[in-house]
């Protein structure tokens, strides 16, 4: 489980995170949601450690986060950032390798190697695994960014707007990856999703962000709901449901 007790951040003057408490149960799938600048990046990367913590106290499978060294800390929780920052001049197969570092100090085993394949074949990397990244699409560089971060083979996994630039086609494999990945191996996944369908579809819990606080935490049915959802985002949408699953409607 990860317990977040108490966190608050600011940036100067402004205040970016109020008082959030949460916990997540460990195991499935749980998306973060809500409007652009509403703390949900942020929220992340205090969980990762990615920047200090100045209030409150956040702890994964009881391990206080913030006094965890950085190489501990790796080996149970992996993060995909938004945009993340990496040299074009590196092949597939390279970044990918990355995820095991944290593992054997930079000096792969076979297994870290059977671990590297695996991931680069669940998301259909193979043909691409010696290309440079510079030569890929967004989407399929988008992809090797995936991969290598299941690759790290943490418990927890986090995971902000993985969905970008992927195609339909990609996005739900994405996410039916996440749930078998999550299953198969009891790992707990949380993900930043601006799609809230596709967080209907494919969460087990959505967690809703508004200005800098949780505003609710609960099931796909009991958020996806008109009041809700203006709640959450501002405006009105309508919302149907097809075989139990909500559905938002939000283009018109
Ligand atoms: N480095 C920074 N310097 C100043 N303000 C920042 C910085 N990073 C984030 N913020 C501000 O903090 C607030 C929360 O940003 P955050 O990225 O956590 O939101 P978000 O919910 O992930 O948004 P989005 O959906 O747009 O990615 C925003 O108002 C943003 O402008």
């Amino acid at each position: 489980m990860i317990r977040i007790e108490n966190v608050s951040f600011s940036r100067g003057s402004k205040t970016i995170l109020q008082d959030v408490s949460l916990d997540i149960p460990k195991g499935g799938i749980t998306a973060l949601v809500g409007a652009n600048g509403a703390g949900k990046s942020t929220l992340l990367s205090l969980i990762a450690r990615l920047q200090p913590l100045q209030a409150g106290q956040i702890t994964a499978g009881g391990l206080p986060v913030h006094a965890t060294p950085s190489r501990e800390l790796a080996k149970v929780i992996a993060i995909l950032r938004q945009e993340p920052l990496v040299t074009s001049r590196l092949r597939v197969r390279e970044l990918v390798s990355f995820g095991r570092f944290p593992h054997g100090r930079g000096k792969l085993t076979n297994e870290d190697h059977a671990l590297v394949e695996r991931a680069l074949q669940q998301f259909d990397l193979t043909d691409l695994a010696d290309r440079f990244l510079e030569t890929l699409s967004g989407g399929q560089r988008q992809r090797a960014l995936v991969a290598m971060t299941i690759a790290q083979d943490t418990e927890y996994l986090l995971l902000d707007e993985p969905l970008n630039n992927l195609d339909m086609y990609f996005a739900r494999e994405l996410m039916r990856s996440l749930k078998a990945v999550s299953k198969a191996h009891g790992k707990t996944v949380v993900i930043v999703l601006h799609d809230v369908n596709q967080a209907a579809s494919h969460a087990d819990r959505i967690v809703a962000m508004k200005d800098g606080r949780v505003v609710a935490n609960a099931s796909a049915r009991e958020i996806l709901t008109p009041p809700m959802l203006f709640d959450i985002f501002g405006f009105e949408m309508e919302v149907e449901t097809i075989n139990g699953t909500p559905v938002v409607l939000h283009f018109q």
